[in-house]
């Protein structure tokens, strides 16, 4: 199942300082949304709030109503840690557990939340594979260790990692951005098979990477030092690139500043 993540006047800080302000975003289920923007306007900041991931940093705070469909992430009694197996993330470094085998990578979540049955792990290890598209090249090798893999084959690890928990909604945060040319047309051609089965936001700096991924675009900007980042607009990813509102997005996307 997949689900809309909805941001409304989301506000958030870390201590005093004032990161992102008033952000109203829907990112509908089964599509690709890219957050773009110069360095610092707060897009990390943004999808890290939306599995609670900001909670690991001291006095980082959220404001206002983050939702998956109806339900409130935020509300009283949800666990942050049900929400990040509802809503995983992928990170900008690939970062599987070096050690550990590439099978045990894959179903390192399922274990802590205590499954054992072995057929069914590894049932589910073959599907996150192969829903990664790294079956092909890893299948005879699964007890070889993650850290062995090539940069862009661990990247894949981690995002069978992510899905092998059945999650929602999948974050990736700039997760082309140590990857080769090669590795990043293989990730950006899963990532247009991943949204059939969930909903996904992603970060980048490549222009040329949300156009081609994304459906929906979301440019946020800075308006100057010290202030906090907002979001300029959100529309079909087509209509930002040929024919943005703002001359703010216009300007960035042409490499005028950012
Ligand atoms: N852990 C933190 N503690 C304090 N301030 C932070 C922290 N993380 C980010 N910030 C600040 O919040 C603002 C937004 O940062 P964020 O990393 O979200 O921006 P970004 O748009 O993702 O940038 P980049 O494109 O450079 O990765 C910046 O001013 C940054 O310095």
């Amino acid at each position: 199942m997949t689900r809309r993540v909805d941001l409304q006047n989301v506000d958030i800080h870390y201590g005093d300082f004032h990161a992102v302000a008033d952000v109203d975003l829907t990112m509908p289920a089964n599509s690709v949304t890219a957050l773009i923007g110069p360095s610092g306007c707060g897009k990390s900041t943004v999808l890290r709030s939306i599995n609670r991931m900001h909670e690991v940093i001291p006095g980082a705070r959220v404001e206002g109503s983050i939702r998956l469909d109806d339900e409130d992430i935020y509300g009283a009694g949800v666990d942050p840690v049900a929400v990040r197996r509802t809503i995983g993330m992928v990170f900008q470094r690939p970062n599987p557990f070096p050690t550990m085998s590439i099978r045990e990578n894959v179903v390192a979540g399922l274990r802590l939340q205590g499954m054992r049955d072995k057929s069914a792990l590894a049932e589910i290890t073959e599907q996150a594979l192969r829903g990664a598209n790294l079956w092909g090249e890893v299948k005879d090798r699964l007890g070889a260790p993650g850290g062995g893999l090539s940069g862009g084959q661990q990247q894949r690890l981690c995002i069978a990692r992510a899905i092998a928990v059945s999650p929602q909604v999948l974050l990736m945060d700039e997760p082309c951005s140590s990857l080769d040319p090669i590795s990043t047309l293989a990730i950006e051609e899963l990532i247009d098979e991943l949204k059939e089965e969930y909903t996904v936001v992603i970060v980048t700096h490549n222009m040329q990477q949300a156009a081609r991924v994304s459906d929906r675009t979301a440019f946020f900007n800075l308006a100057g030092v010290g202030l906090p980042g907002r979001l300029v607009e959100v529309d079909d990813t087509e209509t930002i690139f040929s024919n943005p509102a703002q001359q703010a997005t216009e300007d960035y996307i042409s490499g005028r500043f950012g």
